[in-house]
Parts: C-alpha cells; sequence; structure tokens
C-alpha cells in the first residue's frame, strides 16, 4: 500500500475511534508498517480526531526518525511488538472505557483479561494479558510486553487502556472493536451468571478459523 493511502487510511480510522468515544482528548495512539519496513506513527499530544495526514511521525527500517513531529510516547511499546511479533503492520493503543474498567476489576484474571464471551471475541481477540500499572510512556511497560515473547496480539494495561497489533490497521481496529464490545458485555454480564463459551466451543472456532490459542 502507498504511503499516502496509509496516511489517509490512518486519518480516517483514528477519527473513526474517536467519533464514537472509544477514546477521548488527546489519548490514544497508532502506528502503521509501511512497505519500506519503516512506520507511519501518530504524533505526541493529538487528538486522533483531528489527525493531519501530512503531520505524521515516521521511522525507517532501523527504527530511525526521519521526518514528521515526535511521535507518540508510547512508541517504546508500540516498537516491542513489532519486535516480537514480526507480522504485525498496525498497532492501536486507545482508552476505551469498558476495557479500562475492567483492568481494574478483583475478578479479571491477568492471562485471559476479556473472557471468551463470544465466537468473534475468540476470532479476532484470543487471550488478552492484563499488564500491571505503568506511568504512560515508561519504557517498563515495553519490557513487561517483551516478557510475553510474542504469544499475544492484544493486552489490556492496568488502569490505563487496551493495545491490540495486527497484521494491518484495518484488522488491529477490527479487533480493538471486537475487545471493547466483549468488555463491555463482560460488565454489563457481571453477577447474572451469565456463562463464557466453554472449551470445546472455544476449540470448534480455534479450529474451524485455524487460530493459534494456547
Ligand atoms: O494514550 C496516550 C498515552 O498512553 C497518549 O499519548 P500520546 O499523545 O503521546 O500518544
Ligand atoms: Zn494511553
Amino acid at each position: 500500500m502507498s504511503d499516502s493511502k496509509l496516511r489517509e487510511d490512518m486519518c480516517f480510522w483514528a477519527a473513526s475511534l474517536f467519533d464514537r468515544g472509544l477514546t477521548g482528548g488527546a489519548s490514544g495512539n497508532i502506528s502503521v508498517r509501511t512497505s519500506d519496513g519503516g512506520l507511519l506513527v501518530t504524533p505526541t499530544g493529538v487528538s486522533l480526531g483531528r489527525l493531519d495526514p501530512a503531520a505524521l511521525s515516521r521511522f525507517d527500517a532501523q527504527g530511525q526518525h526521519i521526518d514528521g513531529p515526535a511521535p507518540t510516547k508510547e512508541m517504546p511499546l508500540h516498537s516491542a511488538f513489532y519486535e516480537t511479533r514480526t507480522n504485525a503492520g498496525a498497532v492501536v493503543h486507545l482508552h476505551s472505557t469498558h476495557s479500562v474498567a475492567l483492568s481494574m476489576l478483583p475478578e479479571t484474571d491477568p492471562e485471559d483479561a476479556i473472557p471468551p464471551l463470544t465466537a468473534y471475541a475468540v476470532m479476532r481477540v484470543g487471550k488478552v494479558a492484563l499488564l500491571p500499572f505503568f506511568v504512560p510512556g515508561d519504557p517498563a511497560m515495553a519490557d513487561a510486553l517483551r516478557g510475553l515473547g510474542g504469544r499475544r496480539s492484544a493486552v489490556l494495561l492496568a488502569n490505563h487502556g487496551p493495545v491490540v497489533a495486527s497484521k494491518d490497521l484495518e484488522a488491529a481496529v477490527f479487533a480493538m472493536e471486537e475487545l471493547e464490545e466483549t468488555a463491555k458485555l463482560a460488565l454489563l454480564l457481571r453477577g447474572t451468571g451469565a456463562q463464557p463459551l466453554r472449551g470445546d466451543q472455544i476449540a470448534q472456532v480455534v479450529d474451524k478459523f485455524k487460530l493459534d490459542r494456547d
């Protein structure tokens, strides 16, 4: 995909996420792999609702900032995803309300923070690791992600928000939408006795769509 199309797509999806209330103010950030092995990254301190395609941060394949404004302060976290999941083509981080709420509940399983309630949660999100709280921009967040060895495509930062990596930007946005909707369902259903999918039902989905879920 051309650099200019990637820039347009980033602005389109960022505005779409912002307009749907999935992240507010100047929260959240996005990065996308370019065809030369570099990255296009949202600048720090900007609203995802008002990105300018001509004002994105650009990195080369060696990870050097080559032009555009200063990148998101979560660059170490984004880089850690690309390092550990070599087929990742995009990373999206938001402060979406229901996921943030779930990250604080004592019953949230740190190994499986977004329960497998629906087939699409299993297909698009998989198991989500809950990482501890870090101050935004702390490079220790990247070390915690590296500790997962690339086994998870999505993580939930405690008291902060979700981060998703996928093969391209559209897939990362779709996975993020599914993650947030599943977190919303989990909160709505709290205390009702509603059942997540059983192990054998998850296995059917994993088998049919040839997923990797360990
Ligand atoms: O969500 C954010 C920090 O976690 C937003 O930070 P940036 O504006 O630096 O991208
Ligand atoms: Zn954040």
